[in-house]
């Protein structure tokens, strides 16, 4: 039978009352010093933590399931909860219960979730902790990303292609969104993310507009230039309902709203950023870009170059800013040196000013801050005495803060405790009332060595002494010997084996002074704390702009450094359209070369003497990846303001760089990875500009023969024969068939990588020359890899008899013959003589221009369309 709500216990009706206002997140209900878990959350607790589950009496007829850990575990166990995808409400007791009589009342103070964390166990210190939210607007989507732990609050609005790529950059750990809208952001994005919904009202501009405004306490967001980015405000709007929701009020840290816009970057979409393992490896524990860059030694550092790895800039001026600087790093080796020394003395300014609003800063971190911005002040002469216009500018946005400073400096003492409540945190001088306390405390123990000698002597008793228990305080003890000269006035308190003991008014009254004043010391502490707190709070913008500006220094004399260790050199970047790279090599491979093997340096020219596309053919393992996505990274790293693996790089300024990767390398859960293929390359074709750098790599190979030739057949045609446009493409690929296509087109070129073959074997040379290869060489690296000799022979057998009967006669004859989309475009229409052309030659030569409007001069377009097709 259910029982009645009558006979569960106090406690647990109140556990339940608040379990329902947060039913879909792990309920942790402190209880005296523990944090205990029912029901069902006790079973995920015991789960997760390892903790025992037990029982535990709710009324007079049943019981619960019931896990606990000790409240000074919180931070460890809550880690554990979060990280394995739970939300979790810390519900504290919000009374002393020593002053309440019956149950003391409980709330949550906090709500946990993967993207809204602030605890430094469940942060990683070079990573940011994105929440995102996403809203669908009727052909336009707003996203925002809000990292509370760094206050970093950025918006962007486009095409769910956009929004896609920007998820893929930004790495939110949660995303939210309107319910409703639900089944929309699955079949988008998938299920990459952990998400959570909320109510469609608050989905609304009026809201997201009030919500926002009293935040930032202005009376329009124009200040922040997201004027009309109404679906972005919206999921702006949404990302600050949903920390309130979770019970963060303080979120004064978030000083401003970003907006990234698509132009201001060069593009790569999240296929590209997977591809060129910019971030992740495509292998456990490999190589990334991200690795082999970051030399970084501020967390702010680490977390920008992560920013810009995958947002490259899109303008010259600057790129050429940031180039200057590393220059002027590279040569003034002495200032970098001092520089990044200062650098590294910096604690994370911006973690650690986030924690003010939250009251989460503990008084050694105040003291990090301190020392912190003692660094600032010392960057700041340093960069003053410079003379890059950069770094000037940087300079300004410094601010040391010397008000909160040497307010930290004074009043806070230089060794303080990690908890405000152990006491020694305020330093002498700063407060009357705790020096006097404080004189007490110390001198009070004095007294009672007094009153000791005075009392010894008063009675005669040597070796009186006093001491002190938790029973009943101070008292003083005489042996049995001396028990008879005890005056009448004391008070006996305990009589042991050889001695009694006891207790005397003035013993008491100083008893009372001592520990009265050590807790008045830390109640006044406490107090003292929080209004330098409070102080603080007013400066954590400034404190955020020494943190962008460390994070930007901290980037460019890294890639400074990187240029020196990697001998990295200048990149020229034009406006042109070139591409052309001297000695270029692979940054990542090349670092992970075993010692003494040298990378093979080569040349790539693209859009340079009639050389738009280059169709790359080798053997297997030969390096025509690595000379694809060298290209593409040398590109990029030119575009982030970075110094390149080249011996000299002119590179045309690039709006997008895309890189597509045979089917078989890239398989994803559920597609046929040929459609994977398909869509990836679907996706390219409409945007791409003579700006943009294509790389394919194996296209077509996820499907028969005929087929990938075909479909990469027609892909380098439509890249080749765009009207308006001339995309650099490198299109590495083991069809040497496709070289054929250099003799129909004259932008393509072919080229080979090189390679040796001595006897059965290759040696790879690695070095670009021009000219398709004849033969990809899958059974030479078949045998490479240990295949059985019959095997491999049998192999060659079956190549050479399909050689003879196929390629070498049907296949290749009809490759020779296929006609050029442009050959049968001039016998249709462009021939002189055909009928099409002389009739549209005739009817336009029957319009007259001036007396045309233009609704009719659409329909003669219409007819003249109608005509061709
Ligand atoms: N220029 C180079 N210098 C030194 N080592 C190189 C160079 N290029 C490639 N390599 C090495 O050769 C390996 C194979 O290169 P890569 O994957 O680019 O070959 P591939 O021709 O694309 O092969 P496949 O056709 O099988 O995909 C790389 O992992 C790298 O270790």
């Amino acid at each position: 039978m259910a029982k009645s709500k009558s006979e569960e216990t106090p406690l647990m009706l109140q556990h339940k009352a608040i379990k329902d206002k947060y039913p879909d997140a792990v309920l942790l209900f402190r209880v005296g010093d523990f944090y205990e878990t029912f029901n069902e959350d006790a079973v995920i607790a015991s789960r997760v933590l390892g903790i025992v589950l037990t029982k535990r009496a709710n009324g007079s007829a049943s019981y619960v399931d019931l896990a606990g850990f000790p409240h000074h575990s919180l931070d460890t166990y809550l880690h554990k909860l979060v990280k394995a995808g739970h939300r979790v409400a810390v519900c504290d007791q919000l009374e002393d219960p020593k002053t309440v009589k019956g149950i003391v009342k409980r709330g949550v103070t906090e709500m946990v979730t993967p993207g809204v964390a602030v605890n430094d166990k469940l942060l990683e210190n070079t990573s940011n902790n994105f929440l995102a939210a996403v809203h669908f607007g009727a052909d336009i989507t707003g996203v925002s990303f809000l990292d509370i732990s760094t206050g970093e609050f950025i918006i962007a609005e486009g095409s769910t292609e956009y929004v896609d790529k920007l998820l893929q950059s930004f790495r939110p750990a949660e995303v939210v969104f309107a319910r409703q809208q639900q089944k929309h952001f699955k079949a988008t994005f998938g299920s990459r993310f952990y998400t959570y919904n909320l109510d469609e009202w608050i989905f609304t501009s009026t809201y997201a507009e009030e919500i926002l405004l009293k935040h930032f306490q202005t009376h329009s967001l124009k200040g922040f230039g997201v004027d009309g980015m109404d679906t972005a405000i919206i999921a702006a709007g949404a990302t600050l309902h949903y920390l309130k929701d979770t019970e963060h009020p303080n979120l004064q840290h978030i000083t401003r709203l970003q907006r990234i816009s698509q132009e201001d970057f060069l593009w790569m979409d999240r296929f590209t950023v997977r591809n060129l393992e910019l971030l992740n490896s495509s292998v456990e524990n490999g190589h990334t870009l991200l690795k082999v860059l970051d030399n970084t030694v501020t967390p702010m550092g680490a977390r920008l170059l992560k920013r810009w790895l995958v947002f490259p800039l899109r303008d010259i001026a600057p790129i050429n800013e940031r180039l200057d600087t590393v220059a002027f790093f590279i040569k003034e080796a002495e200032l970098s040196k001092t520089l990044t020394h200062h650098l590294k003395l910096t604690g994370d300014l911006e973690r650690l000013v986030s924690k003010i609003p939250l009251r989460k800063i503990n008084p050694r971190e105040v003291m990090q801050l301190a020392h912190s911005l003692e660094q600032v002040q010392a960057v700041q002469e340093l960069l003053s005495k410079s003379d890059n216009d950069y770094l000037l500018r940087l300079n300004e946005k410094l601010d040391p803060c010397a008000p909160i400073l040497n307010k930290i400096l004074n009043e806070v003492m230089e060794n303080p405790p990690v908890l405000v409540n152990k006491g020694g945190v305020i330093r002498e001088g700063v407060n009357a009332e705790l020096d006097e306390l404080r004189g007490i405390a110390t001198k009070g123990k004095d007294f009672l060595l007094q009153i000791q000698q005075k009392e010894s002597e008063a009675t005669g008793i040597p070796s009186l002494k006093i001491a002190f228990n938790n029973v009943f305080g101070y008292y003083l003890e005489v042996t049995n010997t001396h028990k008879n000269k005890v005056p009448d006035t004391w008070i006996r308190k305990q009589t042991l084996a050889n001695a009694e003991r006891y207790i005397t008014p003035e013993l008491k009254e100083y008893e009372e002074k001592i520990t009265g004043a050590e807790d008045k010391i830390l109640t006044l502490e406490t107090r003292l704390f929080d209004e330098l707190l409070a102080a603080l709070q007013p400066f954590i913008e400034p404190v955020q702009r020494n943190a962008q500006a460390f994070a930007q220094l901290d980037c460019l004399l890294c890639f400074a450094q990187n240029a020196v260790q990697y001998k990295y050199r200048r990149p020229v970047i034009t406006d042109g359209y070139q591409l052309d790279i001297r000695e270029g090599r692979h940054p990542v491979i090349e670092k992970g070369l075993p010692a003494g093997e040298a990378y093979v340096a080569n040349d790539i020219q693209l859009n340079k003497d009639n050389q738009q596309i280059i169709i790359l053919t080798g053997p297997n393992m030969s390096g025509k990846s690595a000379l694809l996505r060298q290209t593409a990274l040398i590109t990029l790293m030119a575009h982030m303001g970075s110094f390149v693996p080249a011996t000299s790089a002119e590179i045309g300024l690039t709006d997008k760089i895309f890189t597509r990767v045979g089917a078989s390398d890239n398989l994803s859960g559920g597609e046929s990875t040929f459609m994977v293929e398909m869509n990836e390359t679907a996706s390219i074709i409409n945007t791409i500009t003579s700006r943009s750098l294509v790389i394919l790599d194996e296209i077509g190979r996820g499907t028969s023969t005929y087929d990938g030739i075909s479909i990469a057949w027609s892909i380098v045609e439509y890249l080749h024969d765009m009207t308006t446009h001339r995309p650099k493409t490198l299109f590495a690929t083991h069809y040497h068939e496709l070289n054929e296509l250099e003799n129909k087109h004259e932008r393509v070129k072919n080229f080979h990588i090189t390679n040796m073959e001595s006897g059965n074997k290759i040696i790879f040379l690695r070095k670009l020359a021009p000219g398709g290869s004849r033969h990809s060489f899958g059974i030479h690296v078949a045998r490479m890899a240990g295949m059985p000799p019959e095997l491999i022979e049998r192999a060659n057998e079956v190549l050479a008899n399909l050689e003879e009967k196929h390629i070498d006669t049907s296949l290749q004859k009809n490759i020779k013959n296929i006609a050029t989309p442009t050959q049968k475009l001039q016998l249709n229409i462009f021939d002189a003589h055909s009928d099409t052309f002389q009739q549209i030659r005739d009817k336009l030569g029957a319009v007259d221009i001036n007396r045309l409007t233009p609704v009719e001069a659409l329909l003669k377009l219409s007819e003249i369309k109608e005509m061709i097709n």
